[in-house]
């Protein structure tokens, strides 16, 4: 949904320490506290998303001592710093309570009891897998396509995220290409041809070949992607690249301006990730290249592979694959022999079920807007600093938010470094960073535990991409989706998806500021404190921590200046989901001055709204009137022409890729 996608926070945790071993255990205490005492009272959840006692017996009390309560409480939300932090508990919408629609979550089982040697391949390769990549037993869809790509048919595959798909295809090309005879040679140039979304899939793809390669030398792999010298790729490709993995921009690029490439011999042509490469907008390019393949070449074995069936994944299947096997791990019903439907597909089909891993739990918390930064800094706190061994993910809307938010954690959430424990260690990634220093950091990310959506994604498919970051092959994990209580609708569109998410409570999550004193607020909680004094310091440390933010973000003006940037492009991105989503994600549904909160920032930025008058487009104006004159919209200026033109976006997409060197 944003101009660059996929955009990481990474936070990797410290590790093991006998320090944060006693943590633990008083964590756990607390935890049971908790729960003894929130399970012995009947709570609900007030407008600001926290519980309170039943709204009868706060009524109870006389007006007097009702008003007094409000005076403290006002007091109360004030940082230790002495500077007044505007207040993050009161006037938050209402946390409406979620209805969990019943869904029979689609889950595929990873694993068979079938091994590569079972198959007819050469000894050599399943040698190679063995002792090199450390493989041996079949997975689920590796176990279904390898033997129909071996017998010569085209394929369209559907599996899940982290269940070994490379290797269903890499393995039928190579044990293919190693018998032919007479054998192949660097000048017969490409005679298989992988197409993949990104940078990352393209390195790791053709690592996996190379490895794979081994024992068969004389069939050479490359590499072409954008980002990377073009001279350097075209003195490759006149010496001879037999199986060629690109991402698709840069072998178009090569296609129209690199002689030497020829597409002659071309056998085999994988679409690996093909609804990734449709969501970035390649289908152009995509065309351009099925057109200069089917231009030369003797007969090819076609093969798609997507985690999700999407409309376009499907028509692009059409377009490119002849009399397909279709393959879909999760439904034992279409298994290896059902055909791939020959009529026109019906945008209908996509309600399609999407499979995630069987070992992934999946949570959403719906978070008042000025609480999403503290919650979203509770939550790591409780994942890295007090238990142990987790790694997250934060996948957040843009270059600024990532940039924002890593230099905003590492200031005021890494804390120093003790004898006992390092300090939290804070990673980014996005596309505006310089390739070394994307590659410096390793694209691969192992044993990754938790994957957060602080931003939710643009469609459910994405979001199935996303949590399938973690739990993979057989793996488990963890996803938490952050959404607001305007944004709660989206559940329901995950579940057309058969995707099944569990509630998390706000205040659950904050709890965990009760672990660390530097978040001590003025309250005097103790062991034997009641139910809603605890809450009530929760609340207290919370906004000790924003206070903690604002502090940061307002100690000069540029770090104001980062954080207004950071909230523009948060802005700009939420102008950008799809229409069929504008129902759930909507501008005018975003309160600037809540969201500003999010950012650090004690205000909404002011004097914004003069330059929106310029811009005509109907809802452009329905949300300057929404948002209200004086608190925003020439802010949004640029975003109203771009974000709410699918077109265009999808332009600015691809422009901002390429800008990055992501693709090109
Ligand atoms: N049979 C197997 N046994 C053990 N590990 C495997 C097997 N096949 C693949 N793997 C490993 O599983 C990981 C995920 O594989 P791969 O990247 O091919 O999954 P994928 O289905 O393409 O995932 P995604 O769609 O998210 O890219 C890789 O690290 C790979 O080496």
């Amino acid at each position: 949904m944003s101009s660059a996608e996929d955009q990481l926070l990474v936070n990797i945790s410290s590790g093991l320490s006998s320090s944060s071993r006693k943590r633990g255990t008083a964590r756990q205490r607390w935890a049971t506290k908790w729960r003894r005492s929130s399970s012995g009272q009947h709570t609900h959840l007030n407008n600001q998303g926290l519980q309170v006692p039943p709204p009868d017996v706060a009524d109870r009390k006389p007006e007097k001592e009702k008003k007094k309560k409000k005076e403290t409480d006002r007091g109360k939300e004030t940082g230790r710093s002495g500077i007044k932090t505007s207040s993050l508990f009161n006037h938050n919408p209402d946390i409406p309570e979620l209805q969990r629609p019943v869904v029979s979550q689609v889950t595929e089982t990873i694993f068979t009891a079938d091994s590569f040697s079972d198959l007819q391949l050469h000894p050599h390769l399943v040698a190679t897998l063995n002792k090199v990549l450390n493989v041996s037993t079949l997975t689920s869809v590796q176990k279904q396509t390898i033997p129909v790509l071996l017998s010569g048919r085209d394929g369209v595959v559907r599996s899940q995220t982290g269940s070994g798909k490379t290797l269903s295809y890499a393995v039928p090309v190579v044990q293919s290409l190693q018998s032919v005879q007479p054998k192949v040679s660097r000048s017969d140039g490409p005679l298989a041809v992988v197409i993949v979304p990104t940078r990352e899939l393209a390195q790791q793809t053709f690592h996996t070949f190379q490895k794979l390669l081994k024992p068969f030398t004389w069939i050479v792999p490359g590499v072409l992607m954008g980002g990377e010298k073009r001279k350097a790729e075209k003195a490759r490709l006149r010496k001879g690249i037999n199986i060629l993995v690109s991402t698709p921009g840069r072998l178009v690029d090569h296609i129209k301006h690199t002689l030497s490439i020829a597409f002659s011999a071309v056998r085999w042509l994988i679409l690996d990730e093909a609804d990734r490469t449709l969501d970035l907008g390649f289908e152009k390019d995509l065309t351009i290249i099925l057109n200069s393949l089917n231009s030369a070449g003797p007969r090819r074995q076609n093969v798609l592979l997507s985690a999700t069936l999407t409309h376009g994944v499907i028509q692009l299947a059409h377009m490119c694959l002849n009399d397909p096997v279709s393959i879909h791990v999760s439904d034992p019903a279409s298994s290896t022999l059902a055909c791939f439907p020959t009529s026109d597909p019906s945008p209908a089909s996509q309600s399609e079920s999407y499979a995630v891993p069987e070992g992934l739990k999946q949570y959403v918390v719906v978070v008042p807007s000025k609480i999403r930064l503290v919650c979203l800094a509770a939550f790591i706190l409780d994942k890295c600093k007090f238990s142990q061994n987790n790694k997250l993910i934060v996948f957040v809307s843009s270059c600024e938010v990532v940039e924002f938010l890593h230099t905003l954690f590492t200031a005021v959430l890494s804390g120093p470094s003790t004898n006992h424990k390092p300090p939290l260690s804070f990673l980014r990634l996005h596309g505006n960073m310089k390739q070394e220093d994307v590659a410096a950091r390793g694209l691969d990310l192992p044993q990754v535990t938790w994957i957060v959506q602080y931003t939710p994604p643009s469609a459910a498919a994405e979001y199935v991409h996303r949590v399938g970051r973690t739990a993979r092959i057989g793996g488990r994990g963890s996803s938490l989706l952050f959404l607001t209580p305007a944004e709660t609708t989206f559940i329901e569109e995950l579940a057309n998806h058969n995707i099944s998410v569990s509630e998390m409570k706000v205040l659950d999550i904050l709890s965990s500021l009760m672990m660390d004193d530097t978040y001590k607020g003025r309250g005097k909680y103790h062991s034997k404190s009641s139910f809603t004094a605890l809450q009530q310091e929760t609340r207290e440390r919370a906004v000790v921590l924003q206070t903690h933010f604002e502090d940061f973000v307002h100690s000069g003006p540029e770090s104001v200046q980062t954080a207004k940037k950071a909230l523009q492009s948060f802005l700009r991105a939420y102008t950008t989901y799809p229409a069929h989503l504008k129902h759930i994600f909507h501008i005018r549904s975003l309160h600037l001055g809540h969201a500003a909160k999010s950012f650090g920032l004690r205000d909404a930025p002011q004097g914004l709204s003069a330059a929106s008058r310029a811009h005509g487009t109907k809802q452009a104006r329905g949300t300057k009137r929404k948002l209200s004159s004086s608190q925003t919209v020439g802010l949004l200026r640029s975003e109203f022409s771009s974000g709410l033109d699918g077109a265009k976006k999808k332009k600015k997409k691809k422009k901002a890729l390429s800008e990055s060197g992501e693709e090109d």
